[in-house]
């Protein structure tokens, strides 16, 4: 039977592991290879240039900790950050150029230069023994419940053609062994009769001259020997809202010098129940499949996910390695690792995020070597392989070169052409879902454009596009805030209190557990404050586009950026053209969506805002492929105006009411009540499901030793299937457990919702189903008769 949970079989913390960030206004490192080549041919360094490092033996290598390591380090051509693997050293340029002038070496290379900043033999040892500890606490494949490995199946895509070992899913297990562990004896030739699909039998063959090969050595083990050591299924707890839970995980171990160094682990379950966690939670990004590459490969294949990883490689049998957080980020960290790589396959998917992720990678790789994959306009390579595909290989050899020229023939176009007339929908963008209206008028937030927002002062412009910025990040979208008008405190305040749709500051005991679940978000913020040279805030959006492959970039706003002071010889208008210009370069050439905040001019209050209102010339109109306006209406409620729409020509209003407790325009929470109620069943296209916690869960959950879990997918709709999961254990409501804030004796929203029956109901069977508590919290915290108006009008806001 598999194993009962052990202390060993420990919780884990879930990634993406992203920290709010701030980047230092101007302290971003700004280095050209120039300098760095001057730095390294003045210290006398050997040096050899490649693809996206300068390599060279590591100064800082000491004899003990580098024995069989290769010695070497790299420096990365973009941001100058140093990498020695061996001896664990790794730091900024600045960093380096600090090493350098301490050493003072005539001979660097042979002198003994101190060590600097590597983390302590203790600390990597201790996190390595914790990755091998955890990756041998993991439970035999072959003993997991066959309702867990039909439950993984289903949820991987993994479709199962043979009454053998030799599926995509069992072949994944032999990824979980070390070269050592794999020097089994190879039988002279193993026929197998696989991966059936419509009466078609594909045989592999296996040569003995391979002296170790993946499928054989599942084949033995699996029937030969007849039982495994170690598989990748194993049981791990999860920090839920009611406590730990078990659930059933696959783990892929990364690997570095032969031993697992780190083990991404990813949870067992369809849709928003996948989650993914590292073990341990602290240390580098690594690749999947790693421990399969021999050192003098000079090709490989990327994917976004481990699965397709190994499809390709069955298929194939070319080098294959998956990516730390699939088509989201290319890690700068991994990139010393590809360096041996003469030609880099990218073959991340056939979708249109996959195709914008792949170019994206490629200019981080080095684009000469890079080619780009794809077998049809939409599939991935495991749902190729599912589908009973034998052309992977004919795929790999039709890989087209990364084109990244100013001259391309529709030749060079067609396929990307057709995939978006195929996948029309992902070409549109990322929807927001709190904002049904506004992806109805504009379809969509696409990478590449430039919006830009205006509203009177006082309107609530940074509110309203902190909200808008946020519904994306939570999607997914790497988001940086440049808030040259308010203090990133303020502005990080603001937004946690509407990604919670709770007014902390009458909360504080539940600050660390929403803190630690927005602490999870893709979400920087540039440390500028007040006017700031465009050139240092250009530079800032580069490095973090280059590093944490950000996708939206929010300027906040351009008045303040460019400050009176600065350009007192030139006329204003002409230095925010110039500034404009430089927002929509950027935003095209980086394939980055840029939202640039401007006052309008001072225009009749009574009046409403046009186009022709945003101060400065129509430059700013011109190049913006959208423009968006806030319309001040009466009261609370405002508008929306979508008035310019370069990607299809929908114009159209948004209503918004502004909910104080929350910060919100969106109405979110009401909605989310409302619809529970209403319909049954939520489907994969609800919003974000966030949840109230009692002050005293919360105060539990933030000092919880794993209380940082976190998730990958949209996390307010993991914390929703958390909570199914809850009721469907029959745990007790947590409504019925949270704690209403005292205040208030008004029950505005019950009211409210008395008024329409089925909302009634709704707002009934929501306590019963766990999220039922918000309505209790806030009726305390919404006061006096606006608040029966905000709610009717809310609803209002629902029904159309
Ligand atoms: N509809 C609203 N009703 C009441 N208060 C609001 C509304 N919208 C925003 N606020 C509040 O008004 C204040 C100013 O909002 P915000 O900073 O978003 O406006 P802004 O348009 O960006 O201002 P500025 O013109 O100074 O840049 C904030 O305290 C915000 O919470």
């Amino acid at each position: 039977m598999w194993r009962p949970l052990t202390d060993t079989c420990r919780t884990i913390v879930l990634v993406p592991r992203r920290a709010l960030r701030t980047l230092e206004g101007g302290s971003v490192p700004h280095v050209t290879q120039k300098q760095i080549r001057a730095v390294l041919d003045s210290n006398k360094y050997k040096y050899s240039v490649g693809h996206a490092s300068f390599v060279l033996q590591c100064p800082f290598c000491d004899g003990q900790r580098s024995s069989g390591g290769r010695r070497t380090m790299f420096v990365n051509k973009t941001t100058g950050g140093v990498v020695c693997k061996p001896c664990d050293v790794r730091g900024a340029w600045t960093d380096f150029l600090g090493w350098v002038s301490k050493s003072k070496a005539p001979n660097p290379a042979s002198s003994k230069v101190p060590r600097v900043v590597p983390p302590s033999d203790t600390q990597q040892l201790a996190s390595r023994r914790a990755a091998q500890q955890f990756w041998s606490s993991t439970t035999p494949w072959e003993e997991t419940p066959a309702i867990i490995q039909d439950q993984a199946r289903r949820a991987f895509g993994i479709k199962v053609s043979c009454g053998l070992c030799y599926c995509v899913f069992c072949v994944a297990v032999r990824w979980s062994f070390s070269p050592a562990e794999t020097a089994a004896k190879v039988p002279e030739e193993v026929h197998h009769s696989h991966c059936q699909d419509g009466g078609e039998v594909t045989h592999v063959k296996q040569h003995s001259s391979r002296a170790y090969d993946p499928w054989c050595y599942y084949y033995l083990g699996m029937h030969t020997c007849g039982k495994l050591k170690k598989e990748f299924v194993f049981l791990v707890q999860f920090h839920t809202v009611s406590g730990r839970e078990e659930v059933w995980c696959v783990a892929y171990p990364w690997y570095e010098g032969g031993e697992v160094v780190r083990v991404k682990v990813e949870r067992v379950g369809e849709g928003p129940q996948r989650q993914l966690a590292l073990e341990p939670a602290e240390g580098s990004p690594g690749l999947f499949g790693w421990n399969t590459i021999s050192s003098d490969a000079k090709e490989v294949v990327i994917t976004g996910s481990e699965f397709d990883a190994v499809a390709v490689h069955q298929a194939t049998q070319v080098p294959t390695v998956a990516l730390p957080s699939g088509t989201l980020a290319l890690p700068p960290e991994v990139l010393p690792q590809l360096e041996q790589f003469e030609k880099v396959y990218l073959w991340l998917g056939g979708g249109t995020t996959a195709r914008q992720a792949a170019s994206h990678f490629a200019r981080k790789l080095g684009p000469n070597r890079c080619h780009l994959v794809c077998l049809d306009s939409s599939s991935s390579p495991l749902a190729a392989l599912n589908r009973g595909h034998t052309h992977l290989m004919s795929a790999l050899k039709n890989a087209k070169p990364f084109v990244n020229k100013q001259i391309v023939t529709f030749q060079q176009l067609r396929e990307e052409v057709y995939s978006e007339l195929c996948n029309a929908n992902q070409v549109a963008g990322v929807k927001w879902q709190r904002f049904p209206k506004l992806t109805q008028a504009l379809k969509g937030h696409r990478p590449g454009e430039l919006t830009v927002f205006t509203g009177v002062t006082g309107a609530g412009k940074t509110t309203l596009i902190s909200e808008l910025s946020l519904d994306l990040c939570q999607q997914g979208v790497a988001t940086l805030w440049g808030s040259f008008e308010i203090r990133n405190v303020r502005l990080a305040k603001m937004m946690l209190k509407q990604f919670s749709g709770l007014n902390l500051e009458r909360h504080l005991k539940q600050y660390g557990y929403w803190a630690n679940q927005f602490q999870q978000l893709p979400l920087y913020f540039m440390g500028f404050y007040g006017a700031a040279d465009i050139s240092s805030v250009l530079e800032t959006m580069a490095h973090a586009v280059y590093v944490y492959d950000i996708q939206h970039v929010i300027i906040d706003n351009l008045q303040f950026m460019l400050g009176a002071s600065h350009h007192a010889s030139l006329d204003r208008y002409a230095v925010q053209n110039m500034a404009v210009a430089e927002f929509r370069k950027f935003a095209s050439s980086r394939n980055v969506h840029v939202t640039v905040v401007i006052h309008p001019r001072k225009e009749s209050e009574s009046s409403e805002l046009t186009t022709a209102s945003i101060f400065g010339t129509a430059k700013a109109t011109q190049e913006a492929d959208n423009v968006l306006i806030l319309q001040s209406g009466h009261g609370s409620s405002k508008l929306l105006q979508v008035t310019k729409n370069r990607f299809d020509g929908d114009l159209g209003r948004v209503p918004l009411v502004f909910e104080k407790n929350s910060l919100t325009f969106s109405g979110l929470h009401l909605r989310q009540r409302k619809r529970e109620g209403v319909a049954s069943g939520s489907g994969d296209h609800a919003p974000p499901a966030l949840r109230v916690v009692s002050d005293t869960e919360g105060a539990q959950m933030s000092h919880a030793p794993f209380s940082e879990s976190h998730t990958h997918t949209p996390i307010g709709a993991t914390l929703k299937s958390v909570a199914e999961t809850e009721s469907s254990a029959g745990s007790r409501p947590l409504a019925a457990r949270a704690v209403p804030a005292s205040g208030s004796k008004q029950k505005p929203f019950r009211r409210s919702f008395r008024k329409k029956p089925s909302a009634a109901v709704g707002a009934k069977s929501s306590e019963g189903r766990g999220d039922g508590g918000r309505a209790e919290d806030e009726k305390g915290e919404t006061s006096g008769s606006k608040a029966s108006e905000l709610c009717s009008d809310c609803v209002s806001v629902v029904n159309s």
